[in-house]
């Protein structure tokens, strides 16, 4: 049977502990909101005692968020514990979360404390945040760090006293996945009254284990796992939350567990944690990195292509990607190449893409990544030995202050002379409702862009167009010193190579036929 782990999110507080990542009241709202959206169980709002701001947001959090429970950090102290309330309270999902060190390191140089007076600590906190909310969660810090036998003690005694959660902290990042699993099964095993509390674990990454170390305690009976998105906190960090939940989704077979989070949303949450703070998520970071679902080599873009299980364990649609992406560049295949191409609108024989094919390898040589345009550049060269169906012969334009633009244009259609005459907003407008008028063309201007070559009245001017038909899009360039030449040059390249890839796309289908 499948059992439903709980995901505490602590993004908001063990998360604005990654230095420089601090967010303002609205933020935190923004942030928790989008939280309440995917379906995370549990929110830490904040540490509501800490200052005026965490206790607004965490109050506004409690107010205005739906869904999830809303939670605020506490030390164990009574002060800390009355201010949590206070920020808590009138909202209908609320838990206080209060902690107290037990490993000796702890107790020895920071509390100055003997271990009795911290269990006792411990207790009375836990039985004065009883005292406000039903739901009480209580975290021996540097749990992984302590003496078994003590921490089992404290434990029991906490849930007695009445906490419901109970949150096993690898504080410092130290314990490995291994020694961590065996850890909480020893907890569930030997504390007597553990089945009446969630066991949940929270792990740091200094050792780059912190989602393993989550997976390993689940594996032995945690039920609760508390993360962060994109695995920001305090050092390097905690269990990132969108490896946690896509680990369990992904092997639910293996763990037989899973969580209520809506992954779609996965993405849409990672962008924005990343816009608030400012923490940029390194590429191959698993899951929500820009290469998580980009694939760069030949042959695995080749198996994609055949049946994307080849080499994706995960869709991207799943975290709410819109598509996996293959990376054009020197370890590319033919299939992926012929692929693209097709996206781009260009159908290309055998035989034209095997130049084709060979010219970007060379360009890929040279350059780390092939773009749209790079393609573009490599096919309209080899379209370019295609025979050119419609050509300019001549122009004429009138324009002024005191008239309307006309133009007259020659051109040759298929071998035949053309001439006809219009007009438009400017001269290049007349020229090209006269062109298109003349070749019936049904193309959309998309792009109509000018960039002067070289510098002075006299520069040689490039025109750029993108025209759309069908489904096809397709660039059309041309050059001359007199800017209106170049802009017809333009759209007449790009006419012919519509008409090109028209008449390639029909000779295929020609061919299916037969
Ligand atoms: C493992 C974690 O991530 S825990 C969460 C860590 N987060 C933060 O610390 C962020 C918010 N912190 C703060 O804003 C401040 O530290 C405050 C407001 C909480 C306290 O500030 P100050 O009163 O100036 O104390 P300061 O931070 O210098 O020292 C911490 C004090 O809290 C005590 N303390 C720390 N943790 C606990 C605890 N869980 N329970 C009881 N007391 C604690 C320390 O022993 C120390 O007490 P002392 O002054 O008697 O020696
Ligand atoms: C407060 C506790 C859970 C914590 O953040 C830690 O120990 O890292």
């Amino acid at each position: 049977m499948t059992r439903m782990i709980r995901i505490f999110d602590t993004t908001l507080r063990d998360g604005e502990q990654s230095p420089g990542a601090s967010m303002n009241v609205e933020e935190k709202v923004m942030v928790a909101k989008q939280l309440a959206r995917l379906g995370v169980d549990i929110i830490e709002a904040g540490f509501a005692y800490s200052s005026p701001g965490d206790f607004e947001a965490v109050r506004r959090i409690a107010q205005e968020v739906e869904g999830p429970t809303i939670c605020s950090l506490a030390r164990a102290r009574p002060e800390d514990i009355d201010r949590a309330w206070e920020a808590l309270k009138g909202a209908p999902k609320v838990r206080i979360h209060t902690f107290l060190s037990t490993s000796d390191i702890h107790l020895k140089h920071q509390f100055r404390m003997t271990r009795e007076e911290a269990k006792r600590r411990a207790v009375e906190m836990v039985q004065r945040a009883r005292s406000y909310v039903d739901d009480v969660e209580f975290s021996p810090m540097d749990a992984s760090r302590s003496d078994p036998a003590y921490l089992y003690e404290v434990i029991e005694a906490v849930i007695a006293a009445g906490a419901g959660t109970v949150n096993i902290p690898d504080t410092v990042g130290y314990a490995v996945p291994q020694e961590f699993g065996a850890l909480i099964k020893g907890i569930c095993d030997k504390v007597p009254n553990a089945k009446q509390a969630v066991i949940s674990v929270h792990c740091h990454n200094d050792l780059g284990v912190a989602v393993a170390n989550s997976l390993a305690a689940v594996m032995n009976g945690a039920g609760q796992v508390e993360c962060t998105i994109n695995g920001i906190g305090e050092r390097a960090g905690n269990t990132s939350l969108e490896e946690i939940v896509m680990g369990l989704r992904t092997r639910k077979d293996f763990y037989q567990a899973d969580t209520q989070v809506r992954t779609e949303e996965i993405a849409k949450t990672s962008r924005l944690v990343s816009k608030i703070t400012g923490m940029v998520v390194q590429p191959n970071k698993a899951i929500v990195g820009a290469n998580a679902f980009a694939h760069t080599s030949g042959i695995h873009q080749d198996g994609l292509l055949k049946d994307k299980t080849t080499y994706e364990i995960m869709r991207p649609e799943s975290i709410g990607l819109v598509e996996s992406k293959m990376v054009m560049g020197k370890l590319s295949g033919r299939h992926a190449f012929r692929q693209r191409l097709e996206e781009l609108g260009y159908q290309l024989t055998d035989e034209e893409l095997n130049h084709a094919f060979e010219r970007f390898k060379k360009l890929a040589d040279q350059k780390k990544e092939i773009y749209e345009e790079d393609l573009e550049v490599i096919v309209s060269e080899e379209l370019a030995k295609m025979s050119e169906r419609i050509l300019l012969k001549s122009f004429h334009v009138e324009s002024g202050t005191d008239r309307v633009p006309t133009a007259t244009v020659e051109l040759e259609i298929d071998g035949q002379a053309v001439k006809q005459s219009g007009s438009g907003d400017g001269p290049v407008d007349a020229i090209y409702r006269t062109i298109a008028a003349m070749t019936k063309t049904k193309s959309k201007l998309l792009m109509f862009g000018v960039n002067a070559i070289t510098g002075g009245t006299d520069a040689q001017g490039e025109v750029s167009v993108r025209l759309e038909e069908d489904g096809r899009t397709v660039s059309g360039h041309g050059a001359d010193t007199d800017i209106i030449t170049a802009a017809a040059r333009a759209y007449l390249n790009a006419l012919n190579r519509l008409a090109y890839m028209a008449s390639k796309q029909a000779e295929s289908q020609k061919v299916r036929l037969i």
